[in-house]
């Protein structure tokens, strides 16, 4: 399963807005309705959203229009993900060295593309270690095949432990507001025939309490040098339920996703979204048009409620802050 493609100098998103309903390409070839496309979660997802970016660069490229213009634009769509920020960073080395040259551009950014693959496939590997046998699996949000170049974060670790016999069951949280738990982690399970069970958000701390649940394992948009990570709303109450029973709780990110300059989860942007994401369910009004709403895309979940960081290199374990500068500075 992917998302993503780039094909004859156009780049090509499977609009993630319609799943599961309608598998839907939107195809590309100016750079500017693609930052549209980041905003309004056509694609989604930290690693994505940087391959998508890369990609968009080269766009701008192959149009001749202005790079660094290009480039903060495209940076200014969504906050809190770093790979964005990281995939343009390496694009705009990238053409300081080539002056420019499309091809070569091109050329980085399927490099990106198939890295961040390869990087999954090897969290997949790592990952997969630490799930014991008949696992039953809670995550949440969407870190899967959708989110990233292909394959999945914390839905490759599940993968990687399914393809290994080790999986009873994934309880996938539906995620509100944009339910992109029911809408594509589901999707991607029932496609890829892993046992999965969907549950609102609010039943995965009574899961826990029946002990029905042995790990839990999410994505993440981005990451402090001490081990504090934002993920999508609600994933610092599975984070807070896990640790009331005693759950092991881990996090799958590739080392893009890693942000060593600001050094504790409160200097992480967060993104807030429209009030109407709150007040409508698909269009349908579930509120008062006119109530307050308090929107914020991710939440931070501090390190001490972590169990591990499963990486391309390896799984970390506290001390964090002196790991992940031993394994990424
Ligand atoms: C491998 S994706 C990791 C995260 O980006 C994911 O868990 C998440 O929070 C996505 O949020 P979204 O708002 O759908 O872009």
């Amino acid at each position: 399963m992917d998302a993503i493609r780039w094909e004859g100098n156009t780049l090509f998103l499977l609009d993630q807005t319609k799943l599961p309903v309608e598998e839907v390409w939107l195809s590309y070839t100016d750079y500017r309705p693609v930052i549209d496309a980041i905003r309004t979660m056509v694609v989604r997802g930290a690693p994505a959203i940087g391959v998508t970016a890369a990609y968009a660069y080269c766009l701008a490229a192959l149009e001749g229009a202005d790079l660094k213009e290009a480039k903060a634009a495209l940076a200014a769509s969504r906050p809190t993900a770093v790979n964005l920020f990281w995939a343009l960073e390496r694009m705009e080395k990238q053409a300081a060295a080539c002056g420019g040259n499309p091809e070569t551009l091109i050329a980085e950014a399927i490099a990106i593309h198939q890295e961040d693959v390869a990087m999954c496939r090897a969290m997949g590997h790592h990952g997969a270690a630490v799930v014991p046998d008949h696992a039953r699996i809670l995550t949440h949000c969407n870190a899967g095949a959708l989110a990233t170049g292909g394959y999945g974060t914390a839905l490759g670790v599940i993968r990687a432990a399914h393809e290994q016999g080790k999986v009873d069951m994934v309880y996938a949280d539906e995620t509100r507001p944009l339910l992109q738990g029911a809408r594509l982690t589901a999707y991607e399970l029932v496609t890829d025939h892993i046992p999965a069970t969907l549950i609102a958000d609010n039943m995965a701390a009574s899961l826990m309490a029946k002990g029905q649940i042995d790990l839990v394992v999410v994505g993440c948009d981005r990451m402090a040098a001490n081990g504090d990570f934002a993920n999508k709303i609600g994933t610092y109450s599975v984070a807070v339920n896990a640790h009331h029973h005693g759950v092991p709780f881990y996090v799958a990110l590739p080392c893009s996703t890693i942000d060593l300059s600001i050094p504790d989860g409160s200097g992480i942007p967060i993104e807030e979204r429209e009030a109407d994401e709150v007040r409508t369910l698909y269009g349908v009004q579930t509120a008062p048009r006119t109530v307050e709403v308090y929107n914020p895309a991710f939440d931070v979940t501090p390190h001490s409620l972590v169990t591990g960081i499963i990486t391309e290199k390896g799984v970390i374990y506290p001390p964090f802050r002196e790991n992940l500068q031993k394994l990424f500075g």
